[in-house]
């Protein structure tokens, strides 16, 4: 199958009351081990190049080129979307489509929301007219900086519906006390806010920081208009673990295989338990007549 865009995954997927996971690449390696993890669970997928390290994975014509060639190599049989995450002004989203991207998240939470609806307009104008899908932000995720949590804003209602209703994205990323990274004790998301703002909205909602977040509290967020849920943390933590039990349990290993081999198969292990949360196992059968 060749990659799809992400907005016919996503109504799919609100309607199904499941959530697609949206899965950040860290290496080829990572992009194998998703990939790899979406076929085994027959689970579509969203595989994410975040913008900040675009350059790093070797730029936009790269990551493409690599995605498709593994879906071609490994065979894969699910839809895959091929997303820039956090992408960061509009020539930058406008780079990744043209690289072959099927969606995109034009980040302008970090501007004034006047600005950030004309930044996103600008993108949807230009992601449309190639069938791309376009995801936008109001609101601040939380982080952590300097080994504290902050930053959280809370998605102001009325600026979500005039951003979706004004750019006409095709999904949200409604900030409600999420946090990128380890979350301090038990997220404390925004329900109440959530239900408002899908109500209103009615497009499907995006879940950032997806990590460390309980699966009673990912069912209510389904429940709630969520129909993307992205996951790094997860990874990068299971990644790290496995590679760091392999090197402590042979002071004179070298090979690079050897060492992270166990590394991937944590990562495909950590999507695989996260298809099964997010109740997107065995969902690909829906996308056979659509694609
Ligand atoms: O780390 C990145 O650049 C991507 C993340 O921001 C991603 O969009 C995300 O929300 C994942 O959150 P995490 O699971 O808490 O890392
Ligand atoms: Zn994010």
């Amino acid at each position: 199958m060749t990659l799809v865009p992400m907005k016919e995954m996503l109504l799919k997927a609100k309607e199904g009351k499941y959530a697609v996971g949206h899965f950040n690449i860290n290496s080829l390696q990572w992009a194998q081990a998703i990939l790899q993890a979406a076929e085994e669970e027959q689970s579509p997928v969203i595989v994410a190049a975040s913008d900040r390290l675009v350059d790093d994975l070797g730029g936009f014509k790269t990551i493409s080129a690599m995605v498709k060639a593994l879906m071609e190599e490994m065979n894969i049989t699910v839809p895959v979307a091929l997303h820039l995450d956090h992408g960061m002004s509009v020539k930058r989203c406008k780079q990744a489509i043209d690289a072959g991207f099927t969606s995109v998240m034009i980040d302008g939470s970090h501007f004034s929301i006047d600005q950030n609806i004309q930044m996103t307009k600008q993108v949807v104008e230009y992601a449309h007219s190639k069938n791309v899908s376009v995801e936008a932000e109001v609101g601040t995720v939380g982080g952590m900086e300097d080994g504290l949590i902050g930053g959280v804003k809370y998605a102001d209602p009325s600026e979500c519906v005039r951003l979706v209703e004004q750019a006409g994205v095709d999904a949200l990323a409604a900030a409600l006390g999420s946090v990128h990274g380890p979350y301090q004790g038990e997220p404390k998301l925004g329900f109440d806010e959530m239900k408002q703002i899908s109500e209103l909205t009615g497009i499907p909602l995006v879940l950032h920081g997806g990590s460390g977040i309980p699966d009673y509290q990912i069912r209510k967020a389904i429940e709630l208009g969520h129909a993307k849920i992205n996951v790094n943390t997860e990874c990068l933590q299971a990644w790290t673990k496995a590679v760091r039990e392999k090197l402590n349990s042979d002071l004179e290993l070298y090979d690079q295989r050897a060492i992270t081999t166990p590394g991937k198969e944590a990562i495909v292990d950590t999507v695989k338990g996260k298809m099964r949360g997010f109740q997107s196992r065995r969902k690909a059968i829906a996308f056979a007549e659509s694609f």
